[in-house]
């Protein structure tokens, strides 16, 4: 018998990311959907899921109660105001979750099953209910890069980030492409003129940057520029984008102790659309080879795809225009850096989409139901 698997936030960009990514691999012929809808319960459900009822209302709390196993990429609000009233009425299912809400619950599990599958099936089994995909630069970064962190070789390390407007929302990206658009047409007879002065051109765009841009998401123009600052001041220099990385790797990893991983960096936002970059410095504990390092990479899972440290190569497989859409995680620019044998570079990219927000969950729910 299939069961019945509740989705709410099934339209949104995460969502329908997710939505993708199960039609792709079959997931749906696995279970029977059912999707709930804040905006518009007793709606059609969508054109994909044929057969599937009417949209239900994801504030309904008895008929959320009676569905063994919900996703959600609703989003934290929606999971601050559900999660808890659902809990208290005695419903003991799967709960599912790409929102940060939960994350760093003592009884909730950040779910990245190539790097912690033994963690999720002891939590399954000892009676975890609750499952959140974690931060996207988090989970990218650990897919890269988990053939070091899982092997307990990595003493501490940095990253700092190149983020993509995606990670906003979905209003940010329009905003970012606005934004390019503008500018273009601010310069846009001065560029059709090869005659005309660079100097003059870059006048005018910073003249539009920073006047006549909307920056209504952002706060201030990303195109032609960038934000070193992502997500909330925690009073203490440090963003909460920058402490997650931290929090998140060593409970993903399920380090403590004298194992507890230092993991800290700056976060910043850039002009990319969906995939976010991080450039590392690494401090191994043990003096590992290139080769070694490469291997290790390599190997730790399918995903995980090292990029030779030369130009050509990095340049065609190392950015985001080459990781966006896809699932591979690609890692390069390894090489000793000149602090010392043990301390190392690399530079990862991934879709914040996919590894970063989607696919933790599908690949959970199909852990849950006995299907991976
Ligand atoms: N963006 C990201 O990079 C990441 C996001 N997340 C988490 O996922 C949550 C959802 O993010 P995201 O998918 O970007 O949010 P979206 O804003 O794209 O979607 C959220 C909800 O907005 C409603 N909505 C209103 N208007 C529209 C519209 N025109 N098109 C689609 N949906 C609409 C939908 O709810 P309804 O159908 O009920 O009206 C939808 O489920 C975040 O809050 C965050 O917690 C996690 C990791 C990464
Ligand atoms: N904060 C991330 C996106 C995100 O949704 O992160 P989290 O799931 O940790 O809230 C970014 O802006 O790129």
């Amino acid at each position: 018998m299939t069961s019945s698997v509740g989705f709410v936030g099934y339209r949104g960009m995460v969502g329908s990311v997710l939505m993708q990514r199960m039609l792709d691999e079959g997931d749906f012929a696995q279970l029977n959907p059912v999707f709930f809808s804040t905006s518009n319960a007793g709606g059609a459900a969508p054109s994909f899921a044929q057969g599937a009822e009417p949209l239900q209302d994801a504030y309904d709390i008895k008929t959320l109660a009676k569905l063994p196993i919900i996703v959600t990429a609703q989003g934290g609000d929606y999971t601050s105001k559900v999660h808890s009233e659902l809990r208290k009425s005695g419903w003991d299912g799967l709960w599912i979750d790409a929102a940060s809400t939960l994350r760093m619950n003592e009884d909730s599990v950040i779910v990245l099953d190539p790097v912690n599958r033994n963690v999720i099936d002891q939590s399954l089994v000892a009676g975890v209910k609750d499952f959140v995909g974690g931060n996207c630069t988090v989970s990218c970064m650990l897919m890269g890069l988990g053939g070091l962190f899982k092997n307990n070789l990595v003493e501490w390390s940095t990253s700092m980030t190149y983020q993509a407007a995606s990670g906003g929302g979905a209003r940010h990206m329009r905003e970012l492409l606005t934004q390019f658009g503008d500018i273009n047409s601010a310069v846009s007879a001065e560029l059709a003129d090869p005659a005309s002065a660079i100097l003059d051109i870059d006048r005018k765009v910073l003249e539009a940057q920073r006047g006549g841009l909307d920056a209504s998401q952002f706060g201030v123009p990303l195109g032609g520029s960038l934000i070193p600052w992502i997500d909330a001041d925690l009073g203490n220099g440090q963003s909460r984008e920058e402490w997650k990385a931290g929090a998140e790797t060593n409970k993903i990893l399920q380090t403590s102790g004298d194992h507890h991983i230092i993991v800290d960096g700056l976060c910043v936002r850039i002009g990319a659309m969906r995939s976010h970059s991080q450039a590392l410095t690494i401090k191994l504990k043990d003096d590992l080879t290139v080769s070694e390092i490469e291997s290790l990479l390599d190997e730790d899972n399918e995903w995980a795809k090292v990029v030779p440290n030369e130009k050509e190569a990095t340049m065609d497989r190392l950015t985001p225009v080459a990781a966006s859409g896809t699932l591979d995680i690609p890692v390069g620019r390894i090489r000793k850096l000149e602090m010392g044998p043990k301390y190392i570079s690399a530079f990862t990219v991934g879709d914040q989409l996919l590894w970063g927000a989607a696919e933790p969950l599908r690949r959970m729910l199909a852990i849950a139901q006995g299907r991976l």
